[in-house]
């Protein structure tokens, strides 16, 4: 890649899932998949991108399914955005380890360990270069972390919201039940809602929707595909309004 191209971007939401951080691993943290997304992540700011991160926690714990087999569904969510902070509190390290600043923001009050979401302070580190990697989801149970990185991402104005999951963008079916399901270059918020395309739930489209934030939808495990994608490459899937 040529030197004097710029990125085409100036701050980004990425949202990372929680289930890729382990990995092969039935359960956890892989360490070199964190290292190596951190590494990634630490070549955008070197670039002058502001990064906020949103985890997810389903590597650690899901509320919804300790909910299906008799628990307090508020109390397992609970445990869910307490997973995310674990997740979070890994990532300040592989990113500091990495010579970044970066500063872990909760939802949830939990000040000994992390700093509290305020907004005006988020806006503050991610101007001076510091990634910033919100945690506790919204604070709120019954909701995801795609719906808190919809939500963070229109907070904090960033010009794209960016999914690191799993697969590689939206298909017509899930392709990983579906081996010969076909992937979408692009695709309007209408789309991925009437068709029901589950790679991300319906709330946070909504809300990605009504506030004109593009998505991205690329794969975690392809190295390099964010650094491209930050650079004005076509990767992934593009949702945007129609
Ligand atoms: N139409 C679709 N196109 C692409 N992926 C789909 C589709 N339908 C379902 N999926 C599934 O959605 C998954 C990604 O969303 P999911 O919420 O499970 O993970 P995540 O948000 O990346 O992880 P976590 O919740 O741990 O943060 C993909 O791995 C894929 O199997
Ligand atoms: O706003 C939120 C975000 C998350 N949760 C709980 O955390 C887990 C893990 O998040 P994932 O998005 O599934 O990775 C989730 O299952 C919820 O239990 C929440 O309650 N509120």
């Amino acid at each position: 890649m040529s030197n004097d191209k710029r990125p085409a971007y100036k701050r980004i939401l990425l949202k990372l899932s929680g289930e890729a951080l382990m990995g092969d691993l039935d359960f956890g943290i892989c360490p070199d998949i964190l290292a190596r997304v951190a590494r990634e992540v630490s070549e955008l700011s070197r670039l002058g991108v502001e990064v906020a991160i949103v985890i997810g926690g389903g590597n650690i714990f899901r509320g919804a399914g300790m909910a299906q087999a008799g628990m307090d569904r508020v109390s397992a969510d609970h445990m869910g955005m307490l997973a995310t902070v674990m997740n979070a509190l890994a990532m300040q390290d592989a990113l500091e380890r990495e010579g970044k600043f970066c500063r872990v923001m909760s939802a949830l009050k939990i000040n000994q360990v992390c700093e509290d979401y305020i907004r005006r302070r988020a806006v503050r580190h991610l101007e001076k270069g510091r990634i910033v990697v919100f945690a506790a989801g919204t604070g709120n149970p019954f909701f995801t972390t795609d719906t808190a990185a919809s939500l963070r991402a229109i907070e904090m104005n960033t010009d794209v919201m960016i999914k690191a999951t799993k697969v590689d963008g939206v298909y017509d079916s899930d392709p990983m039940i579906h081996p010969d399901a076909r992937r979408y270059e692009r695709l309007t918020y209408e789309e991925v809602l009437t068709r029901r395309l589950g790679v991300m739930d319906a709330t946070a489209i909504v809300m990605c929707r009504d506030n004109d934030m593009p998505l991205r939808v690329i794969n975690i495990f392809k190295e390099g595909d964010l650094l491209r994608l930050i650079m004005g490459e076509n990767v992934g899937t593009l949702v945007e309004r129609g």
